[in-house]
């Protein structure tokens, strides 16, 4: 239950719409619990003698108050219930807003297809707490509390008897609640594992089908679902169980309520007018009653998602992304000149400490110099890379930038100079002029087309139906390896970064392709520096230095020359790869 406290900000700021909605509840209630002492009027008016002028006059009080009772329900829900969709909005602005910012490390360990349910399913039982929740508990407590009243004020002792069954009512409420909340708990989880399940499955389709694994798939899946299936019959199961017995035990009230109520009536303690008043407040007590197992549920299951959401929320965003002290300290940097210093680096993956990926690394690379990394796979070259947009922190060292240390800098303001293309590329359903420019808010059509000519794929693109504004993905055409490479070049491009970061961003393409297209985006991108990590001799030699890594360290650096001379690890890639173009030539 404390777990909801960390929407009382959430609930502070509709508190005007609440407040209404909470005195529309007493209204409601008030005029519900008035209306019927004009049935013991109109009951007992009868008595002797027939007035239909008394019995019209009762029965019309009587309806105006359910009307007006109706009318204050009305409001009540267009208050409260309206409330929670706002706060439902703003939670789920707040929550994407919070997945943006936080860390690439958090989304090493976490599945997508988790947080989506996070997003939805928890939300939406956060929501029904906001709403219905409320509305009823509030509902519930002033129905109790005026029907109550008004019975007491008719007969003490009848309240009394009336109300013997409520210890056990509650006793019920609670024990099979709890069972409940365990229940929902379980088909959260259930449903968090088919969402990811669905997401990875969807994504990686093509794996699926080239493997011919749909059977195997549709099986795992059918597997989750009966999973998910049973748990939900086995709550509703129990819902059902807990209603019926519910309403039963409400019934059982008015046994003795006619039992002790007629032999009151014939001692002349009760009339029959306040018999039939007291039967509809035990009548109107049914539900609000019944209610709280209802009510107890909700906000049992908004409990338990609100701790699933909080655990998200909770969590650390990116230091110096927007909102958080430190890019509000930081000195603003107006564009830098590009010389990137990384001195001392040690670095391991969070969770991975005992496995250090880099070790002493130590290198400067000058604003507008081209840098190639090379190095056997798994030798730490991307890992290196994305310490520079800070997408992971060192565990030593320190990387600057014009001799600034990166993370005195805002994050945003740093990523902001560079251009990262990273090895998985990723296009998004829209038009290749919109991928092109996405991001780069500052790009213009005339940008989009030199960034495409910069990164060879204009050619390609007046082939596409619509050129430009051809769609990509799910709802236009695909494209090919390299032609997806490239306009992920293309939007790096556009960006305009003073560094540039290219990590095997052409492997898609054969070699002598790749090297002609680097060779070109070099010479267009005169003043960038360049990081260019790639596999292959003939794009790395053109470059100005050569950094060859091995398990973490550098081993080898210089120009392509001084690297051959240097008779090394860069010197036997060189050979290896020659002796396979020979080969290749011959066959
Ligand atoms: N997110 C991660 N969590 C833990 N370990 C990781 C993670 N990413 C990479 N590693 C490990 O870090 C080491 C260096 O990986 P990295 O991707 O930097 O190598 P690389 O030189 O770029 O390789 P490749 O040429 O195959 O791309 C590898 O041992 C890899 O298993």
């Amino acid at each position: 239950m404390k777990n909801l406290l960390s929407l009382l900000p959430y609930l502070g700021r509709y508190r005007t719409k609440l407040f209404a909605g909470f005195a529309f509840i007493i209204l409601t209630n008030l005029f519900a619990v008035i209306g019927p002492r004009y049935i013991r009027l109109a009951i007992d008016s009868m008595n002797g003698s027939f007035l239909i002028e008394h019995v019209l006059q009762n029965t019309s009080l009587y309806v105006l108050f359910a009307l007006l009772s109706g009318f204050f329900l009305f409001l009540v829900r267009q208050s409260i219930i309206v409330t929670s969709r706002h706060i439902e909005y703003d939670l789920k602005n707040d929550y994407y807003r919070h997945l943006q910012r936080l860390p690439r490390s958090f989304y090493d360990s976490t599945s997508t297809g988790e947080l989506i349910s996070r997003g939805t399913n928890d939300l939406n039982a956060v929501r029904e707490f906001l709403g219905p929740g409320i509305m009823y508990s509030l509902n519930t407590f002033f129905r109790l509390l005026f029907a109550l009243a008004a019975m007491i004020a008719l007969s003490p002792k009848l309240t009394f008897f009336a109300l013997l069954p409520a210890p056990i009512l509650s006793w019920s409420v609670y024990r099979i609640g709890r069972s409940m909340q365990k229940r929902s708990k379980s088909i959260q989880e259930s449903y968090a594992a088919i969402t990811n399940l669905v997401q990875e499955n969807l994504s990686g389709i093509r794996i699926v089908k080239s493997y011919t694994r749909e059977a195997f798939e549709i099986d795992r899946f059918e597997k989750l679902n009966r999973e998910y299936y049973g748990k939900n019959l086995s709550l509703g199961k129990l819902q059902a169980l807990f209603f019926a017995f519910l309403t039963s035990l409400t019934a059982f009230s008015l046994l003795p309520v006619i039992w002790i109520g007629g032999k009151s009536v014939t001692e002349g303690t009760m009339t029959i007018g306040g018999i039939a008043q007291f039967i509809v407040y035990v009548t109107m007590l049914g539900w609000p009653i019944i209610s709280i197992g209802w009510v107890t549920s909700i906000i049992q299951k908004a409990s338990s998602a609100q701790a699933r959401l909080d655990e998200i929320m909770g969590m650390q965003p990116e230091p110096g992304t927007e909102g958080t002290a430190e890019s509000v300290d930081a000195p603003q940097q107006k564009g830098a000149s590009g010389t990137l210093s990384f001195r001392d680096i040690s670095f391991s993956y969070p969770g991975n400490e005992d496995r250090p990926v880099l070790e002493h690394v130590t290198l400067e690379i000058k604003a507008g110099t081209k840098t190639a990394i090379v190095g056997a796979t798994g030798s730490g070259k991307t890992s290196l890379v994305s310490l520079i947009p800070r997408l992971y922190e060192p565990t030593g060292g320190a990387i600057t930038l014009d001799g600034q240390d990166i993370r005195s800098l805002p994050l945003e303001k740093l990523r902001e100079q560079i251009g990262y293309v990273p090895q998985v590329n990723f296009l998004f359903s829209d038009t290749i002029a919109h991928n092109i420019s996405w991001g780069s808010r500052r790009s213009s059509a005339e940008e989009v087309l030199e960034a495409s000519r910069t990164a060879m794929l204009h050619d390609d693109i007046q082939d596409f139906p619509d050129a430009f504004e051809t769609m990509l993905g799910e709802k236009g055409i695909n494209l090919s390896g390299g032609q997806k490479q490239r306009a992920c070049i293309a939007r790096a491009v556009a960006w305009k970064p003073r560094i540039l970061i290219l990590d095997d961003a052409l492997s898609a393409v054969d070699t002598a392709t790749e090297a002609r297209i680097f060779d070109a985006l070099l010479q267009e991108l005169p003043d960038t520096t360049v990081i260019l990590i790639s596999h292959r001799i003939s794009t790395v030699k053109n470059c100005d230095r050569i950094i060859v890594l091995k398990d973490g360290h550098i081993a080898e650096s210089g120009s392509h020359g001084e690297l051959l001379e240097h008779q090394g690890i860069y010197f036997e890639l060189y050979n290896q790869q020659l002796l396979e173009e020979e080969i290749l030539s011959l066959s």
